[in-house]
C-alpha cells in the first residue's frame, strides 16, 4: 500500500529507485520571445526557486510575470499546484485555477505531468519552457536584452559556459535530484546509493568552497543558483523527510558561509519563505508523513542566517553587486 502511494507520488524505476519524468518543452536560446512571458512559480520547490531567483538577479521583473502557485494534496491527481489565492486569484493568461488548466489551455494534446516551473509565451499562450535548466538560459539571454544603463548580469559567460554546464549536470545529479531519490527510494539499496551521493558531493563542495567564494570561482554562476535552492532546505526538509540525516548542512563551515553570501542578495527572501516551504514538504508529500506533523524548526536564526527585513542587500547594479557578478556593459 505505502509502496503504491509512493510510486504515484514519484515514478520508481524496477530497483525501487524515484524515476523523474522527463520535461516535455524546451526552446533554443535563439528563439525566446523577448516580452509578456509569464513563469508559474511555487515557493516549496527547488526547481522553481531557481528561476525565480534568476528573475530577480537578472532584473527581469517587468519583463517576465510571475505567477504564484501553491501546492494543494487534495489536488494531487491535477499535479497538486493551484493559482496562489493572495497572488493574483486567477492566471492572468487562461484564467486558469490550477496548473493542469494552463498546459491544458496551452497545450491541449500534452499528456504527462503539469509541473512547476513554466514559463509561457503570454501573448501566443504556448509553452516555453518547463525545465528549470532550459529556463535559466532562456532568462540569462533576456538579461542582455533588456540590458540596464549599467550593463547587464551573465550568468553563464562563454569563456566558462562548458565547465557552468558540467557544474550543473554533476549538481543535478548527485545532489538536486539525489535528495529526491533518497526521499523517494522504496527499497533500502536504493536509498543508500542516492543518499551516500548526496553526502560525497556535499563534501566535495565543501572543500571547493574552502578555496573560492562560489562554486565557479570569485563571481555568482549558474551553478550557485543551482545548487542554493536544495541547500536553503536541506536541514529543514531533507535532512529529515528524505532521511539525508548524516550530516546537517550547518556541520560544513563552507556551505554555510557560502549559503549565508547568497542570501545577501536582494529578493533572496523574496522568492524564498522557509517556513512556508517546511510546511509543504510535511503537509503535502503525505506517503512520507501521514501525520503532517511539521517539526519546530531550524529556521533562519539556526541556519545561521540573517532574514531580518532591516538589514541592507546586495542590490542590483550596486558596486557590491558588479563585484560578485560577470557584468556585459
Ligand atoms: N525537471 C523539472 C522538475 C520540475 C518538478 O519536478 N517540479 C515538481 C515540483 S518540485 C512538480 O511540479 N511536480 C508535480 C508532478 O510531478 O506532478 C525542472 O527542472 O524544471
Amino acid at each position: 500500500m505505502w509502496k503504491t502511494m509512493t510510486r504515484e507520488l514519484a515514478p520508481q524505476d524496477e530497483e525501487g529507485a524515484y524515476a523523474r519524468p522527463k520535461d516535455a518543452f524546451l526552446t533554443e536560446e535563439q528563439d525566446v520571445p523577448e516580452g509578456n512571458l509569464v513563469l508559474y512559480t511555487g515557493n516549496a520547490c527547488p526547481w522553481c526557486h531557481r528561476v525565480h531567483l534568476a528573475v530577480k538577479v537578472l532584473g527581469l521583473d517587468q519583463v517576465v510575470r510571475t505567477v504564484l502557485l501553491e501546492d494543494d494534496a487534495e489536488k494531487a491527481s491535477r499535479g497538486g499546484w493551484i493559482i496562489a489565492r493572495r497572488d493574483v486569484k486567477r492566471d492572468p493568461v487562461f484564467m486558469a485555477k490550477d496548473l493542469r488548466e494552463v498546459y491544458e489551455g496551452a497545450s491541449p494534446s500534452y499528456v504527462g505531468r503539469c509541473t512547476a516551473p513554466l514559463l509561457l509565451d503570454g501573448t501566443q499562450k504556448r509553452i516555453v519552457s518547463n525545465n528549470s535548466t532550459n529556463i535559466l538560459r532562456l532568462l540569462n539571454r533576456l538579461a542582455k536584452v533588456h540590458r540596464k544603463e549599467w550593463g547587464a548580469v551573465d550568468l553563464f559567460p562563454t569563456e566558462i559556459k562548458a565547465e557552468i554546464e558540467e557544474m550543473n549536470e554533476y549538481l543535478y545529479s548527485n545532489l538536486c535530484n539525489s535528495v529526491y531519490q533518497a526521499g523517494f527510494s522504496t527499497t533500502q539499496e536504493a536509498h543508500d546509493r542516492a543518499a551516500s551521493k548526496v553526502f560525497l558531493c556535499l563534501d566535495d563542495l565543501e572543500g571547493k568552497l574552502a578555496k573560492q567564494e562560489y562554486l565557479m570561482g570569485s563571481q555568482v554562476t549558474a551553478a550557485d543558483l543551482m545548487a542554493i535552492p536544495t541547500l536553503a532546505r536541506f536541514d529543514a526538509a531533507y535532512a529529515v523527510l528524505f532521511k539525508c540525516s548524516k550530516k546537517r548542512l550547518r556541520d560544513y563551515p563552507n556551505l554555510t558561509r557560502y549559503m549565508r553570501s547568497m542570501f545577501e542578495l536582494e529578493g533572496s527572501f523574496e522568492v524564498f519563505d522557509l517556513q512556508a516551504a517546511t510546511n509543504s514538504y510535511y503537509q503535502q508529500l503525505f506517503p512520507l508523513n501521514p501525520s503532517g506533523i511539521v517539526p519546530f524548526g531550524p529556521g533562519w536564526e539556526e541556519l545561521g542566517i540573517d532574514a531580518s527585513s532591516g538589514r541592507t542587500r546586495v542590490a542590483p547594479g550596486s558596486d557590491e553587486f558588479k563585484k560578485r557578478f560577470y557584468i556585459i556593459k
